[in-house]
């Protein structure tokens, strides 16, 4: 699933496993090109199998990820300040990649500039973070971009100036959006030039005929 006017490019790595494309200047937020990265084909999904014994393992501690290849490709995007959208199997690492990604971005910004979301609340919560609707404040979104601006509180208006990247964990379609942002949200708001047009949910947006996934514009 690519966002609307998404084009192919192929990249220098592992040409058999994932691709990579830029998207330019549609009406699609954001603005900035996005690579959009199919993950891991050569990375089969892997299945855990428990132990036979009763006595549960230790629970080891937190290791150094060595990160693969392609996943180390990804990070550099992301280091680099590019938006990224990454998607995959189940298995391909993109957790693990995003684990790695959040630390990244909290160091290249501050934890608060960080904004860390999914389309759940589960999801949310299982990569430290919140819900989209609950993060912008805009409850079910479905109203226009003024009376959406209008209803925000002044600590939510802070918390999106105060945004200098915003994670979208979609993990039930296997897919994540690591967006940078060069203005801060509230002015670009005002200036007409990156705006939310609209947070909706898979059937509001696709019920417009418009690409079947959460959509900031
Ligand atoms: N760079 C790596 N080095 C070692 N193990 C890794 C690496 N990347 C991923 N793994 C391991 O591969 C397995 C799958 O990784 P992960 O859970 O990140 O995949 P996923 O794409 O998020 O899967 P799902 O979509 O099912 O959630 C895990 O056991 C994880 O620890």
């Amino acid at each position: 699933m690519q966002p609307p006017g998404a084009g192919a490019q192929t990249s220098s790595t592992a040409a058999t496993a994932m691709t990579t494309s830029v998207t330019h200047g549609s009406s699609t937020f954001p603005r900035q090109p996005v690579h959009h990265t199919h993950m891991g084909s050569h990375m089969p999904p892997q299945h855990v199998q428990q132990p036979p014994s009763q006595v549960p393992p230790p629970v080891p501690p937190e290791q150094e990820v060595t990160l693969s290849e392609e996943q180390e490709n990804i990070l550099d995007l992301v280091r680099r300040r590019k938006n990224v959208f990454f998607t995959g199997a189940a298995g391909t690492g993109k957790s693990v990649l995003l684990r790695e990604i959040i630390k990244v971005l909290t160091n290249m910004y501050s934890p608060k500039e960080v904004a860390i979301t999914a389309p759940t609340g589960v999801a949310g919560l299982n990569i430290g973070g919140r819900t989209i609707h609950s993060w912008a404040g805009v409850g079910y979104g479905k109203e226009s971009v003024q009376r959406l601006y209008d209803g925000l509180s002044n600590f939510k208006k802070m918390r999106w100036r105060s945004t200098k990247a915003l994670i979208i964990d979609e993990s039930t379609r296997a897919t994540c959006y690591v967006i940078h942002y060069r203005k801060p949200f509230g002015v670009s708001l005002h200036a007409g030039r990156q705006s939310v047009r609209q947070i909706g949910t898979h059937r509001t947006v696709s019920s417009r005929g418009r690409s079947p996934s959460l959509r900031i514009e």
